[in-house]
């Protein structure tokens, strides 16, 4: 087991120079971690593929996707670039990026207050994009951007949209974006290959829900339970038949996040058919209460690989 999960966290990181793969282990099967510098060819991985691909290639493997999300610049813009290393080394097959926002209405008291550290340090969306830059020509999974819809609005969409392109980022989440605005979004994320990703919850009217999978690219998000992001104890046993209901209605993957924060919550979903599990705030809180970077990345890494190992 041991060794299937070292394999699973190699990073392996294809050059352009054919030397041989460059093969790191950020996520080692021991407790040490240590950072690893790739030289600057082996930082010329192959371009990472999109949502839906990644979805598809897992698909093909029977495999279920694990999506953890992170809030950008907690405890820092550094220590961001150090973590989206260690998840993707360790097995997460997309990564759910957030921009730190002043009024996560979403959110609950975990992410908040991420968000709220990350703003006093000064954390801001061009900042969160130079840190970007470096760092996803070194990740071999897909970052999808996460957003609430006014800063988009206040940029400019199109705008954004170029920006997220540029800087290598596959997809976008906006909680917050009516689905009657969800068009002209979609429109011009598409025109620069940015797959919009739409959320449906437990309370979506069917024609709704409908609606709202028709129209959601790269994946589907099924919002597990009512209210705002956090820790739950359990997962709602409705999350099963709310799958069935969703893949119903279209072949589209269908990941489901809220609440889960638990290897045995992510064996459940996997489970009942979901095609991917997020995890956000018990990964922000681990990194929220570490005493230092470098411990946070080391708990980040030990519960990382516990999530994964539920997925195998
Ligand atoms: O934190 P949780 O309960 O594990 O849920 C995932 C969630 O954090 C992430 O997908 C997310 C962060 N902010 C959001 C706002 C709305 C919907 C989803 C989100």
């Amino acid at each position: 087991m041991a060794a299937a999960l070292k394999a699973t966290c190699f990073l392996q990181l294809k050059t352009s120079y054919d030397l041989p793969e460059c093969r790191s282990s950020l996520c080692s099967s021991t407790n040490k971690s240590f950072k690893f510098k790739p030289t600057m060819a082996a930082l010329t991985a192959a371009p990472t593929v999109g949502l839906s691909e990644t979805f598809s290639s897992l698909k093909q493997q029977g495999k279920v996707a694990l999506i953890p999300y992170i809030t950008a610049g907690d405890p820092d813009l550094s220590t961001t670039a150090e973590v989206l290393k260690v998840l993707d080394s360790c097995g997460s097959d997309i990564i759910e990026l957030g921009v730190p926002y002043s009024d996560p209405l979403a959110d609950g008291p975990v992410i908040q207050a991420a968000a709220t550290r990350s703003l006093a340090r000064g954390t801001n969306f061009d900042k969160i994009i130079g840190m970007l830059k470096e760092v996803t020509p070194q990740l071999s999974c897909p970052v999808a951007l996460f957003s609430y819809y006014n800063p988009i609005l206040k940029r400019g969409v199109e705008k954004f949209m170029t920006t997220l392109k540029d800087t290598g980022v596959h997809g976008l989440v906006v909680p917050d974006v009516p689905l009657e605005e969800t068009e002209m979004l979609r429109k011009e994320a598409s025109k620069k290959n940015i797959e919009l990703v739409l959320l449906t919850t437990p309370t979506t009217p069917t024609a709704r829900m409908k609606a709202i999978v028709e129209a959601s690219e790269g994946f589907v998000y099924l919002v597990s339970a009512v209210g705002v992001t956090g820790a739950r104890a359990s997962v709602s046993e409705k999350v099963q038949s709310l799958l069935q209901e969703i893949k119903e209605a279209t072949s589209k993957p269908v990941a489901v996040g809220f609440g889960i924060s638990k290897p045995e919550h992510v064996k459940q979903v996997a489970g009942w058919g979901a095609d991917g599990v997020i995890v956000g705030s018990a990964i922000v809180k681990i990194l929220g209460e570490a005493k230092s970077p470098e411990e946070g990345l080391k708990e980040l890494e030990k519960f990382t690989k516990s999530l994964k190992s539920a997925l195998l």
